[in-house]
């Protein structure tokens, strides 16, 4: 993530750049108000209007540069924004099926939106405006040390042993930061789960329940910010107070030095009127610092969210499944729970196989470890006599469609739900939508292919639902289609259907885990495999 945010370094430069000319403009502007005041208590009338008039001049340059200052600062902000956004987005959609599956979309919904937001705001945001108040500091530095050295050392004392003071007291606060971003993401991960809930909730009346859960979750999440409220304020409070002391002693040196005739009058308004410069830098690194290094943390968080625990090399390029694919003495299992023991299997190319077993035998766990989203523990899974796990996963799925449960549909067009946004021939989704049983379906709709599919598929059927993941699965032109009970939506004679048009396809390998079995297309597969007892033992050959 560090790497992003580094990308737009130039577009911060070139801004603070901007801040830089507009931090000189106000010290030499600060140089003529105090040539005005001292020619007004000299009573001198010559060099007055001049002096007023570039006062004016620079006032107006001045006006110019900020509101430039504040388009570019716009500007670096919303592109360092949107590059982290969509880094970190592509990144999820880089980890391991497997990996994804573990964790809670919550968890990435939260690093997107509260982690993103607190980074631009805390960190991007922060570390633009500190830089630009000590820029501002060095210039006014500049200045006042011209006018006096000996009053800037003093200033300078003072400013910095405050500066130390203000850090030091803000330590609490990043603590409490830090485990409030944890809280948030929690909070966000319940509340997904909860409003996914809706319907078992609304119709069992357990809102009761939910809601005192959720009070409690709130309240624990708004004492934790109070608790950060009333620390800050606690702190904020002792600052201003160090800040007034400081104000103080600053006036009583700079009087001191008049009366001493060491500074002119002009001076000392020059040095109190530019005083929040000076002090400010420490005043908001105070306040920033604890922000910007909270801020800081959460890219090692956001990074490690998008890690790949598996690391396995993937350098193999497949290019098409040519014959087989091999289990050689496979196991895996879930913590404890071993699924599949020392599991021998051969599938061959264009083969049709029929995965049976009773529910929780690891028929889908041995669908997943076939679609690489994750790997055996033991023993290995060769496609064309290449390791799987050596082959990389974008030429791997090229290879293979899926069927399954949950079928997702885009707020979008029947059309661009079936394609999945790629240029296919009408003739070809035309067959595509035939073999999957879609035809009176699309005709029946009033817009036809063009019909919007609303809300994850609200407004069409299960069995509907399955038939599109179907056809998508046909227009994908892979070699292997996994179903897994691709058919437990649809009524009998629309599976058989179905199911006959897909066993006919002969360049077309099928693994078909189903509870469903289709006396009628029995014999059109090769072989059935029974999933049970961690092992797959061949039913029937054909
Ligand atoms: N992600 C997971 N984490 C932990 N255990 C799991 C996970 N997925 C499945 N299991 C367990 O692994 C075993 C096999 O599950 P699997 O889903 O492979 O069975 P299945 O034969 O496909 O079942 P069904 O026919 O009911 O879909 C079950 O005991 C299940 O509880």
């Amino acid at each position: 993530m560090n790497k992003v945010y580094k990308k737009t370094f130039g577009l911060l430069l070139a801004a603070l750049f901007v801040g830089l000319l507009s931090s000189g403009i106000n010290g030499y502007m600060s140089l003529l108000m105090r040539d005005l005041v001292d020619l007004t208590f000299a009573s001198e009338k010559p060099g007055f209007m001049g002096i007023a008039l570039r006062l004016v001049f620079f006032a107006f340059v001045l006006f110019l540069m900020q509101t430039l200052l504040s388009v570019m600062k716009g500007y670096y902000r919303r592109k360092t924004n949107l590059n982290l956004k969509t880094y970190y987005l592509r990144g999820v959609f880089n980890k391991n099926i497997n990996e994804f599956n573990r964790e809670s979309t919550a968890k990435y919904v939260s690093h997107i939106t509260n982690d993103l937001n607190t980074i631009d705001l805390d960190y991007i945001d922060g570390i633009f405006e500190l830089a630009l108040a000590f820029i501002s500091f060095f210039v006014i530095i500049i200045v006042i040390g011209g006018i006096n050295i000996e009053i800037l050392g003093i200033i300078l004392v003072v400013s910095v042993l405050m500066g130390f003071l203000s850090n030091a007291l803000s330590g609490p606060v990043k603590k409490l930061f830090l485990e409030r971003s944890g809280l948030y993401e929690k909070y966000t991960g319940y509340l997904s789960e909860v409003l996914g809930a809706f319907r078992i909730i609304r119709v069992n009346n357990l809102y009761d329940r939910i809601e005192h859960n959720f009070r409690d979750r709130s309240l624990h999440l708004q004492q934790k910010s109070y608790q950060i409220e009333k620390t800050s304020t606690f702190i904020y409070a002792l600052q201003n107070f160090t800040i007034n002391l400081t104000v103080l002693i600053v006036i009583s040196v700079s009087v001191y030095y008049t009366i001493l005739g060491k500074l002119s009058f002009g001076g000392v308004i020059l040095i109190l009127s530019n005083f929040q410069s000076l002090i400010g830098p420490f005043q908001r690194a105070s306040e920033l610092f604890p922000r910007i290094v909270s801020a800081r943390n959460l890219f090692t968080t956001l990074d490690d969210s998008l890690k790949n625990r598996e690391n396995a090399s993937e350098h193999i390029h497949m290019e098409g499944f040519r014959e087989r694919i091999e289990l050689d003495g496979v196991s895996y299992a879930y913590g404890e729970n071993r699924v599949l023991e020392e599991v021998n299997l051969s599938v061959r190319k264009n083969g049709k196989y029929l995965i049976v077993g009773p529910s929780g035998g690891g028929k889908s766990t041995l669908l997943k470890l076939l679609r690489k989203y994750f790997s055996p523990d033991r023993g290995r899974i060769l496609v064309d006599g290449q390791n799987l796990s050596e082959i990389t996963k974008e030429s791997f799925f090229r290879s293979i469609s899926n069927v399954e449960q949950q079928v997702f549909m885009f707020d979008d067009t029947l059309r661009n739900n079936l394609t999945l946004y790629r240029d296919i021939t009408e003739e070809k989704l035309t067959r595509a939508i035939r073999e999957a049983g879609l035809g009176m379906f699309v005709e029946k709709l009033p817009g036809g292919l063009d019909t919007v599919i609303e809300d994850n598929g609200r407004n069409i059927s299960g069995g509907e639902r399955s038939r599109i993941a179907i056809a998508r699965a046909l227009l994908n032109d892979s070699d292997i289609l996994i179903l897994d009970e691709a058919f437990q939506s649809l009524d009998y004679d629309t599976a058989r259907e179905i199911e006959r048009t897909i066993l006919s396809l002969e360049q077309l390998t099928v693994l078909n885990v189903s509870h469903i079995i289709i006396k009628e297309n029995r014999n059109l597969y090769n072989q059935v495999l029974y999933v049970d007892n961690r092992k797959v033992e061949t039913l029937e050959n054909a």
